[in-house]
């Protein structure tokens, strides 16, 4: 096991979108691995919906039959806005290369990450499209097609769009504390 992927956000809620982004990484290139890091908070964002244990606990039930995906607790067990640059480093210290995943939407403030200038040497990006944003070539592209997003499904949950596993726990949490709408 020498090259992952590193697969980092929010998941607040996960959605078929992220299972179908982890299951084209598995086969892509020299990937051995994706490592599926979830965040306490987002450095760029204020707060999260579901706490990060609970989380952490449905990603590890979508993907326990998945073969080469774990689940990394490393920046949950902190407690803190982590920025990317230091989970990479942390994982340098057992994998030789990484791929970085990110969805086309996270192109726009990129530059403005932590430590973006040493990052963007350490790592080799991968960026999967999303609402038709134009992707610059120096980006490798993993290409999946699912108009899912985890704001969307806070403000009305659809359970045909959570992956099966743990769909109806999910469901019920963001049904019974934030949705908007029947
Ligand atoms: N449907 C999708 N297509 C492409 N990339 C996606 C998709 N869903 C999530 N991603 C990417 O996966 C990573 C983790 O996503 P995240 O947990 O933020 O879900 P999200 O649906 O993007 O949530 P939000 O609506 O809050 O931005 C991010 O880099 C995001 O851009
Ligand atoms: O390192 C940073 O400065 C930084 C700033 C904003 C976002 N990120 C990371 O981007 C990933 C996607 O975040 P999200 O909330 O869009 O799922 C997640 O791993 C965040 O930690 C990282």
């Amino acid at each position: 096991m020498e090259t992952i992927a590193l697969f980092g956000g929010s998941f607040d809620p996960p959605h078929i979108g992220h299972e179908a982004i982890v299951k084209a990484l598995i086969n892509f290139k020299d990937i051995d691995k994706v490592v599926i890091m979830p965040t306490y908070l987002n450095p760029f964002k204020s707060k999260f919906y579901a706490p990060a244990s609970l989380r952490v606990e449905w990603l590890k039930e979508i993907f326990s039959e998945y073969e080469n995906v774990e689940i990394s607790e490393y920046e949950v067990s902190q407690k803190r806005p982590v920025s990317t640059i230091e989970s990479v480093k942390h994982l340098l210290e057992s994998y030789k290369k990484i791929y970085l995943v990110i969805g086309a939407d996270n192109l726009a403030s990129l530059e403005k990450w932590n430590r973006y200038d040493e990052l963007k040497e350490l790592v080799t990006f991968i960026v999967v499209p999303r609402d038709n944003i134009e992707i610059p070539k120096q980006f490798l592209i993993v290409e999946v097609d699912k108009k899912i997003s985890s704001t969307n499904l806070r403000e009305c949950i659809e359970i045909s769009k959570l992956p099966k596993k743990c769909a109806k726990e999910i469901y019920n949490f963001y049904k019974e504390n934030y949705c908007k709408t029947e």
